[in-house]
């Protein structure tokens, strides 16, 4: 299966014109999406201009993951995406809500509502149990959760036997486990994952990504992850490929193999 979230590969290198927003809605329904989105760093000397002109479109119920060599913008974007922080120019869209668009209000309560968050450094709170952590956003808003669903979530994630045992006392793919689930437990429309298994072992690493595709597969769950690991990489429907805060390329069920063959061509 193919999603044409770009219209061509390697359009930019090409130096064609940019993908504009009506072709990336074309392509079937998006969980969220970027327009003609810039990023400048600082003024004068300091200026880095961290992505150039990004128009792309985050498939529902898909996971995406986001590739390049470092400092190809991978984690802005993410962030531009997420509402984690502000773009220079563009716009960017959750479902049909324009964040770019919305007050600081308005920001934190979709951010808090609608999107889930998984870091490269778990982010728990160290005194709270697993249970409590996973729950945690949902008793800051106020939400009851649902009870179901959340046996559901913590089962899939295997961390029933868990559940009492303060972060300390669970291995770095079990804490990840923990963030994993809290980042589902609200069934946000949208998860960003950054690095995820950037601090696991590969076998924690593998069981964190095999549940994230598995929330995909089994649960519909729209998951976008930025990675520097091609095997993390594989475990994506899609993968999008970022060089010089531009996207030059894309692949649609992706090996490890072939991610690698494309980054190697991207380091050159
Ligand atoms: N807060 C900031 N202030 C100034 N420049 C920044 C800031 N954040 C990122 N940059 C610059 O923007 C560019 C893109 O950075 P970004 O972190 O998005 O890249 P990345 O692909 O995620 O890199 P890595 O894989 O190394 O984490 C880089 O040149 C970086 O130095």
């Amino acid at each position: 299966m193919t999603f044409p979230l770009t219209t061509s590969v390697n359009r930019d290198l090409a130096g064609a014109a940019p993908t504009t927003d009506d072709e990336i809605r074309s392509a079937g329904p998006l969980a969220a999406r970027a327009v003609g989105v810039t990023k400048v760093y600082g003024t004068g000397d300091a200026r880095v201009s961290a992505l150039g002109g990004v128009t792309l479109g985050i498939p529902g119920g898909r996971f995406t993951a986001i590739m390049g060599p470092s400092g190809s913008g991978k984690s802005t974007l993410m962030h531009c995406l997420a509402g984690l922080d502000t773009v220079t120019d563009g716009k960017v869209f959750v479902g049909d809500v324009e964040l770019t668009r919305l007050d600081d209000r308005r920001l934190t309560r979709l951010r808090r509502d609608r999107i889930g968050f998984v870091f490269q450094s778990f982010n728990l709170i160290p005194t709270l149990t697993a249970l409590e952590n996973i729950t945690l956003p949902m008793d800051i808003a106020g939400v009851r959760p649902d009870p179901a669903w959340l046996d559901t979530v913590i089962d899939t994630v295997g961390l029933r036997p868990r559940l009492r045992h303060r972060p300390s006392e669970l291995s770095g793919g079990q804490q990840q486990r923990v963030a994993c689930a809290r980042a589902l437990a609200s069934k946000p429309e949208i998860i960003f994952a950054d690095e995820p298994t950037g601090n696991l072992d590969s076998r924690s690493g593998a069981e964190v990504l095999s549940f994230l595709r598995n929330s995909v597969r089994e649960m519909g769950q729209t998951v976008v992850m930025v990675t520097h690991d091609p095997v993390a990489a594989s475990y994506a429907d899609l993968v999008v490929f970022l060089a010089d805060g531009r996207i030059v390329d894309q692949l649609a069920d992706p090996t490890a193999e072939g991610v690698l063959e494309r980054m190697k061509g991207l380091d050159r």
